[in-house]
This record gives structure tokens, sequence and C-alpha cells, in this order.
């Protein structure tokens, strides 16, 4: 069965980067409704200038949501302006002993800290706040003492839950140590605010990513301590850059923005995440919806994926290869578009679905085509010397007695050289183009109009490298 609800909910602290980006597909592709929420409590990192990115980049690669910013209470979906929620959950936490005040400055618990490590001890809270008595929590606040806010690990509890990608899991509640739920400056901490809305907001199947394995118990021991229902949770292995470590929005890596610069198409890039740890059996190009629709949970593996850049410009080749007129015309720049004669619009986005991975090499054709054919390479070159002036001549003369027909152009040109094959068409497209690869010969006869062409043969009647 499919899953109910599931979410993305990313922190607003850089540009997202392939590694959160799969993880909101699978979860776009995995549920029947799909949720957004701005995790933007940490003050000093979070940006509203990444809260729109954020939002720009998901809608670029078309994963939409059906609740988050946007939706008729966008105020629902950033957890900054949902502290008064927050406020009475901590209060029903305190009231049943759940969690209480600690007064232990971030100096101390360092301390603490390095002398575990020293005697070989996972590093731990050791419960120094834990028993203090109402009277002396007082006489702290008092004095004017700040407070972080500790959950009160329950001893000797085994916590399991049923992983979706990783199976059977379980903790020991002796292993963890009282956990701050609420910082010094009042602001949920991540584990609290994260497992509090995902309950609220009936949210039923979480994927996210392994580095969050951790957090369970402790978001599955605080929902139980408030009486909430928790989701189900599956932790995606993560998703490696090419150093072997895992893409993170600290360093910068593999942003949706770079590659959306750098000229791929939001399918393609969708289409390489759908499938960096998931099987799917159909290995040609897939829609959203169809992605969608072969989308199974058990289909996602166990170890972790590297992205590779070859498979993403395979997809990028695909996606080219398939899109409209529409969505190619938009995606080439500006300066491209100025270029191409109306009339030779959809001509030339043929040439660049077969021709081009990236807008700028379609900016190159245009430039040949409808520019200066600029000056030839040096394979052009080489073949250009090799040529007698006479071809170019009998060229000439062929392409003004059929200046809108290429084969008759070619025919009469080979009746009147002799010439055929590779010693005809090399010389003919290295004199259009200054290249010997590229588009069909019979495009850059066409595409550049008579006058372009015939000019382009002519030069190399008189004009000898
Ligand atoms: N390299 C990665 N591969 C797969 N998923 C990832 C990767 N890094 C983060 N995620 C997942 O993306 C989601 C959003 O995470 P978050 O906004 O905290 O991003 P982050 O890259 O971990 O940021 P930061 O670098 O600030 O810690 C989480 O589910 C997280 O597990």
């Amino acid at each position: 069965m499919r899953p109910g609800k599931t979410r993305f909910a990313p922190s607003p602290t850089g540009f997202i980067h392939l590694g959160n980006a799969r993880t909101a597909l699978f979860n776009r592709l995995a549920g029947e409704r799909f949720l957004l929420r701005i995790e933007d409590t940490d003050r000093e990192r979070c940006r509203t200038e990444y809260v729109a990115a954020l939002i720009e980049d998901l809608q670029w690669l078309g994963i939409d949501w059906d609740e988050g910013p946007h939706s008729a209470a966008p105020d629902d979906y950033f957890q900054s302006r949902r502290q008064a929620i927050y406020d009475r959950y901590y209060a029903c936490l305190e009231q049943a002993g759940s969690a209480y005040p600690c007064f232990c400055s971030p100096e101390e618990l360092a301390q603490i800290r390095a002398r575990q490590r020293a005697a070989g001890q996972p590093p731990r809270y050791p419960g120094t706040c834990a028993r203090l008595s109402p009277e002396e929590v007082e006489a702290r606040l008092a004095r004017g003492l700040k407070s972080t806010l500790r959950f009160r690990v329950p001893p000797g509890r085994q916590i399991t839950f049923d992983d979706l990608i990783r199976g059977p899991q379980a903790f020991r509640s002796d292993d963890i140590g009282d956990f701050i739920i609420r910082r010094a400056d009042g602001t949920p901490a991540f584990l609290f605010c994260n497992a509090v809305d995902d309950a609220l907001m009936a949210v039923t199947h979480v994927l996210r990513g392994e580095d969050h394995l951790a957090n369970t118990p402790r978001q599955l021991l605080i929902l139980e301590a408030l009486r909430l229902t928790p989701p189900r949770y599956g932790h995606l292995p993560l998703i490696l850059g090419d150093d072997g470590a895992p893409l993170s929005k600290r360093n910068g890596s593999r942003s949706i923005r770079e590659l959306r610069q750098q000229g791929y198409l939001p399918l393609a890039v969708v289409n390489l995440l759908a499938r960096l740890g998931h099987h799917y059996r159909e290995e040609a190009l897939l829609t959203l919806a169809e992605l969608s629709e072969g989308f199974d949970l058990a289909a996602i593996g166990k170890s972790p994926a590297r992205f590779d850049p070859q498979q993403l410009d395979y997809w990028q080749k695909q996606a080219v290869h398939a899109a409209d007129d529409a969505i190619l015309w938009d995606w080439l720049d500006e300066a491209t578009r100025t270029l191409i004669p109306a009339p030779c619009r959809s001509e030339f986005l043929s040439l660049v679905r077969s021709n081009c991975l990236f807008p700028k090499e379609a900016r190159h054709w245009a430039e040949i085509l409808f520019g200066d054919a600029g000056k030839p390479d040096p394979d052009a070159r080489r073949v250009l010397e090799q040529t007698p002036a006479e071809f170019f001549q009998a060229a000439l003369e062929a392409a003004r007695r059929h200046p809108e027909d290429y084969q008759a152009f070619v025919t009469e040109l080979k009746t009147l050289t002799g010439v055929k094959g590779k010693r005809l068409f090399q010389p003919l497209r290295a004199a259009l183009s200054g290249r010997l690869d590229g588009p069909e010969l019979e495009r850059l006869y066409r595409l550049p109009g008579p006058g372009r062409v015939q000019t382009r043969l002519a030069r190399w009647i008189t004009h000898r490298c």
C-alpha cells in the first residue's frame, strides 16, 4: 500500500544539494500527500534567502507539495512561527516530570565530554541537573541563570522500530543520555520540533537520510511521553560526493542551483535522483508521474550511492532529446534566442535535440549558423587546405542554382566534380561550419540561408589558408 502522507523538512541553511533533493523526491514519489515544512529554528544558520532558494529549486525540479509554504495557512509550515505550540508541549513534559531545566554551561559540558572520552566512555550527559529540587531550580532562575530543557530518558528501556528500509532496529535507553529539547534562547531543538510537527501534521511515513538514524529512538521517546502518534521512519543511505564524503550544505557540494546554472534540465536531474538507490524496471526517461507510479519502498537499496556526473549527462542527453520546443526554447540563453530567425526556430531546435547537451553548445551552433562562421578549427582547416579551389567554385555554382534544395545541390556538385562520399562532405562541412563534426550537412546548408552559404563557399575559392 502507498504511504499516506510524507514530508520533506529541510533547514534553510544553504542551497539544497542532490542529497537533499533526492530525499525530497523520494518522499514526493512515495506518498499520496506530500508536505513541505521549513525547519528554520537555528537563528544563526537559517537565512530567508535560502528559504526562497529552496522553494525555487524544488519548484524547478517539479517537486510540488500538497501542504506547505503557499498553502492557505503558510505560517503553519515554518517552525520559527510555531513557538507557542512547542511551548505548550514543553509545559506538558515538565508537568509530567519528563523534562527538566539544565543549567550546565557549554564549557562545563565540554569538560565532561572530554573526561568521558579520556576514560574511553561514550560522551553522554551525566544527569547533573536531573535531580535538582524545585527550590534549587527556582533559586537559579531567580539569579537570572539561563537554562536549556532536557528530556528525561527513562532508564532500562529497549526502544524498537521497524525501519522502512533497514528493517528491525533496537536501541537501549541506557545508552542515551538526557538530551536537550529546548535551547537556552528558548528555541526548540531539532529532535523535539521535528518529531512533534510530524505527529501534529499527521505525517504517516518519513524518509530521511541515515544521518538521522540515531535521532529516531530519541524522537520515539518524546512522542511516547506526549502520547502523540509517531510516523514510520525509513533511513536512506547518504549520497556521497567525489571525495567519498556525504554531500552536505555545509560544504556547498553539488547544489541544485549550480546544476541548473550549468544548464541541466530538471527532468534529467530527477531521473538521475530517482535511480540513486532506487531500482526501476523501466530504463527509459520517465516523467514525474511515471516515476511516482513505479516507485516502491521495497526497491530502495541499503548501500550508499555515489553521485556520478556521467550518469547525469546520460539523463541530460535523454531529457534534451525528449524536450518539446517550448521547453528547449526557454532553456536556451537570451543571446542564442536573438540569433535565431523565427522561421528557423523549429528546425534549429531539432538540431539542438540531436547535437547538444547544454545551452552553451546550442549557442555555439547558433553563432556558426546565423552569425559569422568564424575561423575553422585545425582539423577543418587541414581539409580546406587540401581541397582545390575548383571544388568550391563548383560548389558555389551548384548552390546558386539550387539555393533551397539541398539534395539537388549535392547531386549537381557530384556531377560537376566527380567527387563523392567523405571527400565531398568533409570540405563542404568545413567550409559551412568550420568543423568536421556536428549537425547533418543538410541543416548546415539550409539553416544559414542561401546568402551565408554562398559567401562561405566563395571564401574558399580565393582565400587559401
Ligand atoms: N548527502 C546526503 N544524501 C542523502 N540525503 C541527505 C544528505 N545530506 C542530507 N540529507 C537529507 O536531506 C534532508 C534535509 O536535511 P538538511 O536540511 O539538514 O540538510 P543537510 O545537507 O544535512 O544540511 P547541513 O549541511 O546544514 O547539516 C534530511 O532528510 C537529510 O537526512
